[in-house]
C-alpha cells in the first residue's frame, strides 16, 4: 500500500498570529515615520509606527509581489493576443464594518504602496460616493438603511470600475460628505490612471445580485486583491460609540453637520443615540450583509480590543 506523505490542506487559508506574520518581511524597509502615521490615523484609532511596522510592512511587501506577478500575467495575455495593451490599475478592495478602521488601513496602505518604485501613483476611493443621495433614499424608504447594499447605486459603481480597468485616462466618481450626511451635488473625485486603486467600503465584497438581469457582475470581480478588516462586534460597537462622543465636540459642532442637534447632548444621552443608530442600522447591516462576505477576502486582518491586529489570514489556494 502506498501512503502519500503530502498533506492536503483542509482550508484555503493560512492563518498567522502577529509574530509569525511580522517575521515574513525581515528585509523590507519601513518607509513611514511616526509623523506620517499620526497624519494618516483615523479618529479613535491609536495606530502607531510599531503597528505599521508589524502589520503593514509585511502586507505592503506581499502586495508588491502580487502587483509584479500580475504584471507578468498581463504581459502573457498581451503576448498571446498579439496586442500591445497598456497596464491597467491594480485594484484592491477594503471591506469591513462601519467604524472598524477601514479608512486608516486604506490610507496607510496607500502611503506604503506609493513608496515602492513600481507603484508610485496610488489612489483611494470610498464607496460612500455611490450611495444614493438622501432625497432618493427617502423616496425609496431607505433613509434608515444607509450602508445596506440596496442604498448604493451599484450599477454606477460597476460602470466606474469598468472604466478604471479599461485603462481610461480619467474616471470620475460622486463625492459623499459625512458632515452633511449626503452626496455633494456637482462635486466629483477624479481618478487619473493610477498604478494602484484602493476601493474602500462596507459592501465591496457583496456577491452579484442574481435578480439583476442586465448585469451579473459583482464589484469584487474588478479586484485583484481584497482585504477584510475584522474585529469582535462588541468592540466595534464600542469604537462607534466612542467616535460618536468625540465627533460631538468637533464635526457635530459645525452648523452644517447633519448631527448638529447632537452636539450639545450630555454624555449619557449621546451614548443612547449612538447605541440606537448602531443597533438599528449598522449592527443589522454588519450581521446580515458585511460579515457574510468575510470569507471572500484574499486577506483578513483581525483586530483586538485596542485596535492592534492580532491575526492575519491569507488565502493561498
Ligand atoms: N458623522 C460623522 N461626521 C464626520 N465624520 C464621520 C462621521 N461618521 C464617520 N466619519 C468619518 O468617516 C470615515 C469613515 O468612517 P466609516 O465608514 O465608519 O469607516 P471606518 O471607521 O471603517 O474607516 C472615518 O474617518 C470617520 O471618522
Ligand atoms: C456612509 C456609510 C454608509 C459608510 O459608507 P462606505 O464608504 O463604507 O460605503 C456609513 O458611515 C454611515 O453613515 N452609515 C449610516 C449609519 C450611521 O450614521 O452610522
Amino acid at each position: 500500500m502506498v501512503v502519500s506523505s503530502r498533506i492536503v490542506p483542509a482550508t484555503p487559508y493560512v492563518d498567522l498570529d502577529r509574530a509569525a506574520w511580522y517575521r515574513l518581511s525581515e528585509s523590507t524597509p519601513l518607509p513611514l515615520t511616526g509623523d506620517d502615521v499620526a497624519r494618516l490615523r483615523g479618529l479613535g484609532d491609536p495606530i502607531n509606527l510599531n503597528e505599521v511596522d508589524a502589520v503593514y510592512r509585511p502586507l505592503s511587501r506581499l502586495l508588491n509581489l502580487y502587483v509584479a506577478a500580475n504584471e507578468g500575467l498581463h504581459r502573457a495575455t498581451s503576448t498571446f493576443l498579439r496586442e500591445d495593451s497598456a497596464r491597467t490599475p491594480y485594484v484592491i478592495g477594503v471591506a469591513g464594518s462601519v467604524a472598524v478602521g477601514k479608512s486608516t488601513t486604506s490610507r496607510i496602505l496607500r502611503e506604503m504602496m506609493a513608496r515602492w518604485p513600481d507603484t508610485p501613483r496610488v489612489e483611494l476611493i470610498t464607496t460612500d460616493g455611490f450611495l444614493y443621495p438622501n432625497a432618493e433614499l427617502r423616496r425609496r424608504g431607505l433613509m434608515d438603511r444607509k450602508g445596506f447594499p440596496e442604498s448604493y447605486d451599484r450599477r454606477a459603481l460597476i460602470r466606474f470600475l469598468t472604466k478604471i480597468k479599461a485603462g481610461r485616462a480619467e474616471v470620475s466618481a460622486p463625492v459623499y460628505d459625512h458632515l452633511t450626511y449626503d452626496i455633494v451635488p456637482g462635486r466629483e473625485a477624479v481618478v487619473r490612471h493610477p498604478d494602484v486603486l484602493i476601493v474602500e467600503g462596507l459592501n465591496v465584497l457583496q456577491p452579484a445580485r442574481s435578480t439583476e438581469a442586465a448585469s451579473s457582475l459583482a464589484v469584487s470581480d474588478f479586484f485583484d486583491f481584497s482585504i477584510y478588516v475584522d474585529a469582535r462586534t462588541s468592540d466595534v460597537r464600542q469604537w462607534y460609540v466612542d467616535r460618536f462622543l468625540s465627533l460631538r465636540k468637533t464635526a457635530f459642532a459645525r452648523p452644517e453637520s447633519y448631527f448638529n442637534r447632537y452636539a450639545t447632548l450630555t454624555d449619557d444621552d449621546a451614548v443612547d443615540i449612538a447605541e440606537g443608530i448602531w443597533d438599528s442600522i449598522n449592527a443589522p447591516n454588519l450581521v446580515a450583509n458585511i460579515q457574510p462576505t468575510r470569507s471572500r477576502a484574499t486577506l483578513v486582518l483581525t483586530k483586538g480590543r485596542d485596535h492592534s491586529v492580532e491575526r492575519v489570514r491569507l488565502r493561498k489556494l
